[in-house]
């Protein structure tokens, strides 16, 4: 560890540490070589990069020169599912074969270094583990999937993708402003929007699905933090010796005009949000900048701290350090807590100040998911199949390409996969054996509080489980609950509402992301953009009435609609569809790219990496009900658990297909 610090330290240029440590070959090679490459990088690194990556802030004012974002071209082609990177043209003149960071350092110092990218953009291009292209297992930081493209692709701590370039409001559009002009001025504020386009009331709440239950909310959720997470910018601890401390940015509500540096907050419009705990000014912070590829000057681009492969790392951690840290050493088992919860954990987790927190790579732990099958239930039938995502019954089917990139996309994190925030209803409940409700609450009360997981007697993960699997989710729809809109994170829960609003940190999140409006993806997907505030040809055509009167209330131009309001008010595409088409378009690429981009696919037919036919048409057999038996430790269960209803009726579990771990002997 001390050896690590010693390099790290180097990399801030900190050269007393470096001479004071003791010396391996390797770090004075790796010093030999950052010396090499300054000297080498200092012509490629503007100023203006340095400035953008150093977050140096403008005001929010709006000069009088500032040009609204330029409108490229539009075009109504369907582009192609996969976009062929872009690495050969501007590859700078650096060896990266020299920088054989482990992940470990790199995550070390990105996060002493943040947001301080400049400094270390130009040390560190790791090729982080050298990559062995016939290692059978996946590196647990995602790297070496693709070890002929780009070895770092669809890693953790890379810069998130883009299916447009990002719009935001300075105006050499690097990113130093977040997107907060529109086409006739400053954008209205989110929680405005939100207000006037998102919410329920207390006599209106989103109708229930008629076919699917809250196993679906959550499994989707599961599969979110699975692929990405997006980290704040937060301020790196200044004493010498406790380097790794960061600090959350906390006072980002005092001023909405002149916002200090990595503050993003808004306006709050006269509703009950003004009260004695909050002023007229929504704190709000904004998202790291990452390293942009090759270090290059360019827009603001986010970091993603998961791996984006399908890997369970939201179970198992995206490093090293936390799949060690996870692991019981002994029978290949992952630590638990006595209760078979997951193990206890330091209190840095998110949980409620008095509370242990739990230790996960991200969440409560299932063994074996089945992906797919909740893409086919989100995406439709018709983009499933479009998107070459299904599945054979049984056997291999080779899919991947060296050229897909399996990066989570921005647009995607920041708007596209938030449509889940839409299914959410407003309780947490737990249901008996029998599966009649045992108990339930409004969920304000559970954010980062793990109290009802613990309660073994009323909630606890099988009945919760049993509740879920039970109840029908709320329609994906304009309506977002009041417990996320109004109440989240809320801790006042008796008097005024000190809570955030989940659907305006959308909105904003986007805007600091620099996601182009709704028009934009629209156009990226071959669809036509509207030019008018109504439903006709030229308007939003995948839109109802009232919710086109209400856009037109809170935005000036159809332009400036942003892409998460655009997405979540249009209506389903068929009867029964989850989704309307825009959303439906980039989540369905997003997939493509996750299954196409990834070396070890459950279905790849690949010596070494892949699964034998054995094991892969077992694999095939088993159903997230069988996950649910065992796990949740069920008597009963539908086979369908992302479903209700028809001939789906609940079954023993005993009847539900196991896997046959005789098929994974080492022989
Ligand atoms: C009660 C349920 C949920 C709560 C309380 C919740 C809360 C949140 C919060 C606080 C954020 C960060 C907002 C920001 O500042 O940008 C977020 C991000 C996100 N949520 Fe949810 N969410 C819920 C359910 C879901 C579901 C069901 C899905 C998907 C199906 C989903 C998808 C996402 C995605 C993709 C992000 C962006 C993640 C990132 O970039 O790090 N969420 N959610
Ligand atoms: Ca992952």
């Amino acid at each position: 560890m001390d050896r690590q610090l010693d390099k790290i330290k180097l990399f801030v240029g900190n050269q007393q540490a470096a001479t004071e440590s003791p010396k391996t070959d390797s770090s004075r090679q790796t010093e030999k070589a950052i010396n090499h490459t300054q000297k080498e990088n200092k012509s490629s690194i503007t100023q203006t990069t340095v400035q953008h990556l150093t977050g140096q802030p403008l005001s929010y004012k709006k000069s009088a020169d500032q040009n609204l974002p330029k409108q490229k071209d539009t075009h109504y082609n369907i582009p192609p599912p996969i976009q062929i990177p872009t690495y050969t043209g501007n590859k700078p003149n650096i060896d990266y074969q020299i920088y054989l960071f482990s992940s470990q350092q790199v995550q070390e110092a990105l996060a002493i270094l943040y947001p301080k990218i400049s400094e270390i953009c130009n040390h560190l291009k790791p090729q982080r583990e050298r990559c062995i292209s016939s290692y059978p297992y996946r590196m647990p930081d995602g790297s070496c999937n693709n070890p002929y493209t780009g070895v770092l692709k669809g890693a953790s701590l890379t810069a998130q993708a883009r299916f447009v370039d990002p719009e935001y409001g300075d105006p050499d559009n690097l990113g130093y402003i977040p997107r907060i002009y529109g086409k006739n001025g400053k954008l209205t504020s989110p929680r405005e929007i939100s207000n006037v386009v998102l919410s329920t009331t207390k006599d209106f709440r989103s109708p229930r699905s008629t076919r699917y239950t809250l196993t679906l909310v959550h499994f989707a959720q599961f599969v979110d933090h699975d692929v990405i997470k997006t980290p704040a910018t937060k301020i790196p601890d200044s004493t010498p010796n406790d380097m790794f401390n960061e600090q959350k940015i906390e006072d980002c509500d005092e001023d909405c005009v002149k916002p200090k540096e990595h503050c993003f907050p808004f306006e709050i419009p006269d509703d009950h949000f003004q009260n004695e705990f909050r002023t007229k000014c929504m704190h709000f912070v904004r998202n790291k900048p990452a390293p942009p590829e090759w270090c290059l000057p360019g827009p603001r681009q986010q970091l993603n701290e998961r791996t984006a492969f399908l890997d369970l790392s939201a179970t198992y951690g995206s490093s090293q350090i936390r799949v060690d840290e996870l692991r019981q050493w002994e029978g290949g088992r992952l630590n638990a807590s006595k209760d078979d919860l997951l193990p206890d954990g330091p209190p840095v987790g998110d949980c409620l100040p008095d509370q242990v927190c739990f230790n996960s790579g991200e969440t409560f732990s299932f063994n074996l998911e089945k992906y797919v099958a909740v893409t086919f239930l989100i995406l439709g039938r018709d983009m499933a199949y479009g998107s070459n995502l299904i599945s054979s019954k049984t056997g291999h089917r080779n899919s991947f390409s060296a050229y897909a990139d399996p990066s989570t996309l921005n647009e995607f994190g920041a708007a596209a996969f938030r449509f889940g925030h839409s299914l959410v209803g407003r309780h947490t409940g737990s249901m008996d054996r029998n599966f009649k409700i045992k108990a339930s609450e409004e969920m304000r009360r559970d954010f980062f509080n793990n109290d009802k997981m613990r309660d073994l007697n009323i909630y606890g993960p099988t009945r919760m489980g049993r509740w879920m699997a039970e109840t029908l989710m709320r329609k994906r729809d304009r309506f977002i609950s009041d417990q996320i809109r109004n109440h989240l994170f809320e801790t006042n829960f008796d008097g005024p509402s000190d809570g955030f609003d989940l659907a305006s940190l959308n909105i904003q999140r986007g805007r600091d992301h620099g996601i182009p409006g709704y028009n934009k993806l629209r156009m990226y997907c071959g669809l036509y953009p509207a030019n008018v505030f109504n439903i006709g040809p030229m308007g939003f055509r995948d839109h109802d009435y009232e919710t086109v009167k209400k856009l037109s209330q809170v935005y000036s131009h159809p332009n400036d609609v942003d892409l998460f309001v655009g997405g979540i008010t249009e209506k389903p595409s068929y009867n029964g569809d989850i989704l309307g088409p825009t959303f439906k378009c980039l989540i369905a690429q997003q997939f493509q790219r996750y299954k196409e981009g990834d070396r070890f696919f459950y279905e790849n037919n690949f010596p070494k990496t892949g699964f034998t036919l054995d094991q892969l048409n077992d694999i095939k057999k088993q159903t997230f009900a069988g996950i649910y038996c065992r796990s949740l430790k069920l008597k009963t269960i539908q086979p369908k658990v992302f479903e209700k209803g028809g001939t789906n009726r609940r079954l023993l579990c005993d009847s539900i297909p196991s896997p046959d771990l005789n098929l994974w002997k080492e022989k």
